[in-house]
């Protein structure tokens, strides 16, 4: 009898211990999603999947393959300074048939034991995991990629193992990359002229506060040029404004090709465009600012099929040498815009020097 009720008592504890762990999981993993959901950059997103997830659920080693065809995810990080382990762990592919040999029909999680010759490529710097755990991320019935968990032990992931709460976490997943992809896309089409392609104003005002700022604690020159292209309405007037638009594209296209990756290059309006050369003295940005009019006016750009056309750009020119009258952002733009302004009056297809 008192056997009996110890038995019972051993019992009931055990699946007490049971439960308070599972509840354990369940709060780990809550908060997990709580923070998965709260991100509002996509380099803070991949953090928590990539590195976080590792540490939280005890995990040997955390991937991504994501369906990439059009390079936007790419393109979005292509500016973030990324953790290097993060190239074999951040994975993309430009075919659908890559993600799908993972995964069947279903799109069900994939629970099994690693095998080198499936799994080489989504672990590739783990040859020796024990079981793995593909999760397919799917949006709008899509499969945009697959989230895999790969651990050391060999019964942590087998198919008898009920996969419905990594289901969830791939649901959640999914969404939260899908949100931040769009929030980051947002944010950039504000910064940028739909037209060329390059920053536009808005990111300009942005970017020569903080360079200001800079060259000021840094004490660096820092040179600005206001580049105007010369008689542009005559291009528009005879070969219409199409013609025009695809001048302007070549003109920032050519412009970004004659710049260190440091400089800042926007579309100010029209066809107008700045240049913000950081830690650049007056007369080294002379030298530049003549070789880009050089350079543009040898140039051929094609209005229509059977013309092509040459143009010039006339360029103001000013410096913040922390020993002239110019001291803020404001005073910068405004010396560089009075400098084209005399370019202009002065002639065309010519670089002035702000005083
Ligand atoms: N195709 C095209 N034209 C534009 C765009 N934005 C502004 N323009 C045109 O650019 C022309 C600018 O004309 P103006 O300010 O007179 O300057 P300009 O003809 O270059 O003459 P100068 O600057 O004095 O040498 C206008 O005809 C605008 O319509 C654009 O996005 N696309």
């Amino acid at each position: 009898m008192r056997k009996d009720a110890t038995t019972l008592q051993d019992r009931l504890d055990a699946l007490l211990r049971i439960a308070k762990s599972n509840e354990r999981k369940q709060t780990h993993f809550q908060q997990y999603e709580l923070s998965l959901l709260n991100c509002s950059s996509l380099q803070a997103l991949l953090q928590l999947i990539l590195e976080e997830h590792v540490q939280r659920f005890q995990l040997t080693s955390v991937t991504l393959l994501l369906f990439d065809p059009e390079y936007t995810f790419r393109r979005l990080i292509e500016g973030l300074v990324l953790p290097s382990v993060w190239q074999s762990t951040l994975i993309f592919t430009e075919t659908q048939a890559t993600l799908d040999q993972y995964f069947n029909l279903q799109r069900t999680p994939r629970l099994c034991s690693f095998s080198a010759d499936q799994h080489s490529r989504l672990f590739p710097d783990h040859p020796n995991l024990g079981s793995v755990a593909l999760l397919p991320l799917i949006r709008q019935r899509k499969l945009i990629g697959s989230l895999n968990l790969g651990s050391r032990n060999a019964s942590r992931f087998q198919p008898d193992i009920g996969s419905q709460f990594l289901q969830h976490m791939a649901a959640v997943v999914a969404a939260c990359l899908e949100n931040t992809r769009l929030h980051e896309e947002i944010k950039l089409v504000g910064l940028r002229d739909p037209l060329t392609g390059i920053n536009n104003r808005r990111f300009f005002d942005q970017r020569i506060d903080e360079e200001v700022s800079r060259a000021k604690r840094q004490h660096s020159p820092l040179s600005c040029l206001f580049v105007d292209l010369d008689h542009f309405k005559r291009i528009n007037d005879q070969y219409g404004h199409a013609a025009g638009d695809a001048v302007l594209k070549q003109v920032a296209s050519l412009l970004n090709q004659l710049l260190r990756s440091t400089d800042v290059l926007a579309r100010f309006g029209g066809e107008e465009f700045v240049i913000l050369l950081t830690d650049t003295p007056a007369n080294a940005a002379a030298d530049i600012a003549q070789r880009m009019r050089i350079h543009l006016s040898q140039q051929f750009f094609a209005v229509n099929a059977n013309k092509q056309i040459q143009i010039t750009l006339s360029i103001g020119l000013a410096t913040m040498n922390h020993s002239n009258q110019i001291h803020t952002s404001h005073q910068l733009l405004q010396a560089a815009d009075q400098a084209v302004y005399a370019a202009k009056i002065s002639g065309r297809n010519r670089i002035h020097q702000a005083p």
